[in-house]
């Protein structure tokens, strides 16, 4: 059975009081509901005081990145070892600004699924395709090839353990949103490319979408087949926000 998943990207935004507000507001209504995953992914700085403040509060925590290195000489980032150490769960993989801002190709995306595959944490491995790409026509191709990078390196036995993110890179932070229809489509092209090598995974698969998502546009996101959950930035950082997609998730799972 495939989980929902509500993930906020707090991206590199808060502060200790901020994020110790808005977390005290997401712990306090946060659901317990089978299937139902709510994650919370601050900034790395923040993940120790995040962790430590939600307790038994039904939310999980993840990462926005991390190394696939060990460990070792490498200025400025961290391991997963060290995220596991926090008690972390999650950790975003390949999101669109890592790849466009900070160089990281397919390949190495791969790299770090395939290490925190093996570190026992969950890869939320994000894919989407920019504008021009979708102008093009090319879309689905994009993503088919995003998905193929790490498909090659962990095989379709690996994505028994990975999240997807469907994140149209047009739609991030600008307020312009897929359609329904159009992220549907998206989301059923990735499960029917891994459906040709195992049904079943593909089936349990959870395929998240994410790009401009909020309150007022997630439950009709939510109520296409194979949109499992939402990869949220702007409207995580406000607890409100959040919690109503939060309800809509839960709502989509009835
Ligand atoms: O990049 C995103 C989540 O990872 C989406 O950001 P927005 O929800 O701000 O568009």
């Amino acid at each position: 059975m495939r989980k929902t998943i509500v993930a906020g990207n707090w991206k590199m935004n808060g502060t200790r009081e901020s994020i110790k507000t808005l977390l005290d507001a997401i712990t306090d209504r946060a659901m317990k509901i089978d299937g139902l995953v709510t994650l919370v992914c601050p900034p790395a700085v923040y993940l120790s005081q995040v962790v430590d403040q939600i307790a038994d509060a039904p939310v999980a925590v993840g990462a926005q990145n991390v190394s696939e290195q060990s460990k070792g000489a490498y200025t400025g980032e961290w391991s997963l070892e060290m995220l596991q150490d926090l008690g972390c769960k999650y950790v975003i993989l390949g999101h669109s600004e890592r790849r466009s801002l900070f160089g990281e190709s397919d390949e190495l995306v791969a790299e770090k699924v395939a290490a925190t595959l093996e570190a026992g944490l969950v890869p939320v491995l994000c894919v989407g395709e920019t504008l021009g790409q979708r102008e093009a026509g090319d879309a689905l191709v994009v993503v088919n090839s995003q998905i193929s990078a790490t498909l090659q390196r962990i095989g379709i036995e690996g994505f028994a353990s990975v999240v997807v993110a469907y994140e149209p890179v047009w739609a991030i932070g600008t307020g312009l949103t897929a359609t329904p229809g159009d992220a549907q489509e998206v989301h059923a092209a990735i499960r029917a490319q891994l459906a040709e090598k195992d049904a079943i995974i593909a089936d349990n698969l959870s395929i998240l979408y994410g790009g401009s998502m909020n309150a007022a546009n997630a439950a009709e996101l939510l109520a296409q087949q194979d949109i499992d959950g939402g990869l949220i930035g702007g409207a995580s950082l406000k607890a409100d926000e959040f919690l109503t997609i939060c309800a809509a998730a839960a709502e989509s799972r009835k």
